[in-house]
């Protein structure tokens, strides 16, 4: 795994060539350690997840997996339920750059991100049930809350490998574009989250996370309690005034 720090950008590239960068028990340290680090630094505003080679992460690692029982087996799945659970929750706006095969743990992990970007030659899969395999890192809960349940069931039942330009039609990724395009366009999107309040990024993330699971009236009163009292927060306040003195806002984590 490469952990890179550009500017106000972390990225995480996925990098095990000789297993098409499946997840195995050390790749989920490194993924912890690299969350951790990017957590705590405050000059970091986004990350962005990708892969080396011609795969995001082709799922978790079959040859680790078809060793792992009972006790192992249950704490290797709590372990990537909790970390990808951690991830879609982070303050951080996350972005999926995904550049090849994006397959059952990797589509788990994508699934877990804000924003996901393919590349044309982007494949999205979950073949755990030729396997005979549950998806374990919680595919069954979150892509249906994507993409609808008929295109999940067809997806999970069929192991069908859907190509970049069908996710898109799908709704599981938001563009498509040339690999060769695809960290510079991950990038460009990184840098104008960059510019905006990380306050209110971070609180919008949160509203939107929470307000879906929700009735409508309690997710509109909790965005209330949130904008109501944001009209006193340092960003609001520079931020507006920013706007009439014609200047670009200063905002920090
Ligand atoms: C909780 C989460 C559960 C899960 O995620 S279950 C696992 C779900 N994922 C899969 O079932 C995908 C398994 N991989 C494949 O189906 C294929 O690969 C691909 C379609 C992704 C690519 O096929 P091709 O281009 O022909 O490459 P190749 O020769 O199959 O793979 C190159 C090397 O990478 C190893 N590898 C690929 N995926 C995994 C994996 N998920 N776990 C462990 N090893 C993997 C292979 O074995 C091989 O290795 P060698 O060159 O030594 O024969």
């Amino acid at each position: 795994m490469l952990i890179e720090k550009r500017e106000s950008i972390g990225i995480i590239t996925f990098d095990r060539p000789e297993a098409l960068n499946a997840l195995n028990t050390g790749v989920l340290q490194e993924l912890e350690e690299a969350i951790d680090r990017f957590e705590k630094d405050l000059d970091i505003r986004v990350i962005i997840f990708t892969g080396n080679g011609k795969a995001f992460i082709s799922g978790a690692d079959l040859d680790e997996m078809k060793d792992l029982r009972d006790k192992e087996a249950r704490a290797f799945i709590d372990r990537g339920t909790s970390l990808f659970r951690r991830i879609e929750l982070l303050e951080l706006p996350t972005i999926a750059a995904v550049n090849g095969f994006c397959f059952g743990g990797g589509l788990e992990l994508a699934l877990c991100t804000d924003i996901r970007l393919a590349s044309e030659k982007a494949s999205f899969s979950f073949p755990e049930a030729t396997l005979g395999i549950i998806p374990g890192f919680s595919g069954t809960q979150r892509l249906p809350r994507t993409v609808g349940k008929s295109n999940s069931k067809e997806m999970l039942f069929t192991g069908k490998r859907v190509k970049a330009q069908e996710a898109l039609e799908m709704g599981l990724v938001n563009h498509v574009y040339p690999l060769e395009e695809l960290m510079g366009k991950s990038m460009e999107l990184a840098e104008t989250m960059v510019r905006n309040s990380p306050n209110a990024i971070s609180k919008i993330k949160m509203l939107v996370e929470k307000g879906v699971d929700m009735e409508l009236e309690a997710g509109i009163t909790l965005e209330s309690d949130y904008s109501a009292p944001n009209f006193e927060s340092r960003d609001q306040i520079e931020g507006i005034s920013a706007f009439f003195e014609k200047r670009k806002p200063n905002y920090r984590r």
